[in-house]
């Protein structure tokens, strides 16, 4: 079983425990479920902003333990305050050290949340909308193209944006109406390879209709600048900023560079 197989099954044994403790009628009367929730796509299709999507992440299954120490309102807060145009908050405690809890400490801000999980259920989806996410993840890697549809079709219902990860190029018939927003991760989930020129490679396939997004092993302004010129609206960034003892300046600092380099 290679990893990603591995977190899918131990995701449905979660989603089946969590089901049972909490009604859906329960999670709707929780108090973020109906506050107005905000469009990452109108956020990324802003020009003003930095279009980085800045990631809160302790640990991973291929590194580790990043940043035992850091503060999730302090950090959200300073990448907010310094110019993302999204948070994404992981919240899957077993194979990332997150928490539904992250990501409602991380809602102080005003600017659209990814709710950073492996999604398979429309359990999950209400769950996102209860912790006052706006947007859910969908990985084609695990996932019919039937299941992308109908789950992003759910989100939809919720008033919650869909961003689709795609890593392989068999995957891009994931891509639907229903999907506006296509992420290209960098990294193999099966394997942990990274591979920058991914996207790059990817980007040409994907219709000029859906906003694109880079997402991952994005160390430097200069990569920036190379999704855009190649039509990336929005570039996932977590491990270069987890990594400092201090996140939000090492952002602060980074979009500086980004800012100087213009
Ligand atoms: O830390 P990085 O290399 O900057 O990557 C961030 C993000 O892209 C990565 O965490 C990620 C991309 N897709 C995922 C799916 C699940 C968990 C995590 C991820």
């Amino acid at each position: 079983m290679n990893i990603l197989d591995k977190i899918i099954a131990q995701k449905r044994i979660e989603v089946a425990e969590r089901k049972a403790k909490t009604s859906i009628a329960e999670l709707q009367q929780q108090p973020l479920y109906a506050r107005a929730t905000l469009s990452l796509k109108q956020f990324l299709l802003d020009d003003t902003k930095t279009g980085i999507i800045a990631e809160f992440k302790r640990q991973s299954p291929s590194k580790g333990v990043i940043n035992g120490t850091a503060d999730v309102a302090e950090v959200t807060s300073a990448y907010t305050n310094n110019g993302a145009s999204c948070l994404s908050v992981l919240t899957d405690e077993q194979f990332f050290g997150g928490s539904t809890n992250d990501l409602i400490k991380a809602r102080v801000n005003s600017i659209p949340i990814l709710r950073k999980d492996f999604i398979v259920d429309e359990y999950q989806i209400e769950e996102a909308k209860a912790m006052g996410a706006d947007v859910i993840l969908l990985i084609a890697a695990c996932l019919t193209t039937d299941e992308v549809k109908r789950l992003a079709a759910y989100a939809k219902k919720l008033s919650l944006e869909v961003l689709l990860e795609l890593h392989d190029e068999e995957e891009l018939q994931h891509i639907c109406d229903e999907t506006e927003i296509v992420g290209i991760n960098n990294r193999n989930l099966k394997t942990f390879e990274v591979d920058i020129e991914r996207s790059l490679r990817m980007a040409k396939q994907i219709p000029d209709t859906k906003i694109k997004v880079a997402e991952s092993g994005i160390s430097s302004v200069e990569n920036i600048q190379l999704f855009k010129a190649n039509g990336f609206r929005g570039f996932l960034i977590g491990e270069n900023f987890m990594k400092a003892e201090n996140p939000g300046k090492a952002f602060a600092a980074f979009v500086q560079q980004l800012k100087e380099k213009a």
